[in-house]
């Protein structure tokens, strides 16, 4: 579903990212772990085509995303630290607008069905989400996600500021998305997070990804330890 071979980013004479190798297939959740700087944004902004790479390739669904990146746009939700949503709007209003921007239309109970399905719930559906928690806006972000019937998920730091239930919900509300067949790529500084969520975890250093493991292998303590010793 999402693939990367080689994938190199440059700034100037400095190596972003370096010959990035990586294959997430449908209900895996891939978790990126490194220092400030090891390139996980670089990771995520290259798949969402914000940026063009300097060399390799990348594919979701089988697209490379620098000839199809309107196409493989379709198939990719983003999950940035902070969602961006309109604050003067309700969470339903805000779910209809973004899920009409990517050409459906859905009616009031298929919009409430999604809300809820992300977890949120019916009495904040026509709260304005200037007053929504940061947990609330993420969990509208996933429900613009389910409502894009997105096959592919990006998410930048998303349990960042979050207390331990809400994060706690998030990662359970992934785990449905992933049984569903979504793929997920999650750049994480949450070790326990990345252990108990995620399938796959992978270690960043300094543009390289020097470690992939099986999640379900290590205990969360030695997973601390491999990455202490890692960046
Ligand atoms: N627009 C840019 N211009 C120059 N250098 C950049 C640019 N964007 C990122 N970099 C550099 O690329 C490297 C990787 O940055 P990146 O943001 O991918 O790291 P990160 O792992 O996401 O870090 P963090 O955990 O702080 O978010 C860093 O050295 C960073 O300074």
């Amino acid at each position: 579903m999402l693939i990367a071979e080689n994938l190199t980013k440059k700034y100037g004479d400095h190596i972003a990212l370096n010959k990035l190798n990586l294959t997430i297939k449908e209900g895996e959740i891939f978790a990126l772990l490194g220092q400030n700087g090891a390139g996980k944004t670089t990771t995520i902004n290259l798949f969402l085509g914000f940026i063009a790479p300097t060399d390799g390739e990348l594919k979701i669904n089988d697209l490379s995303v620098i000839d199809n990146a309107q196409e493989t746009k379709k198939y990719v939700a983003y999950i940035p630290e902070t969602v961006m949503l309109y604050p003067n709007l309700t969470g339903l209003e805000n779910l209809k607008f973004f899920s009409s921007l990517a050409g459906f239309k859905y009616s009031q109970g298929e919009l409430t069905y999604f809300l809820s399905k992300a977890g949120l719930q019916i009495k904040a559906h026509h709260q304005n989400l200037g007053g929504y928690s940061k947990g609330m806006r993420q969990k509208v972000g996933i429900a613009i996600a389910i409502a894009k019937k997105a096959k592919v998920l990006l998410l930048d730091e998303p349990t960042s500021g979050l207390d331990p239930k809400a994060s706690n919900e998030f990662s359970q509300i992934l785990k449905e998305l992933s049984a569903d067949g979504t793929a997920i790529l999650m750049a994480t500084h949450d070790i326990f997070r990345a252990r108990e969520v995620a399938s796959h975890i992978g270690i960043m250093r300094q543009g390289n990804l020097v470690t992939v493991i099986e999640a379900d292998k290590i205990s969360a303590n030695e997973l601390e330890d491999l990455y202490l010793q890692t960046v």
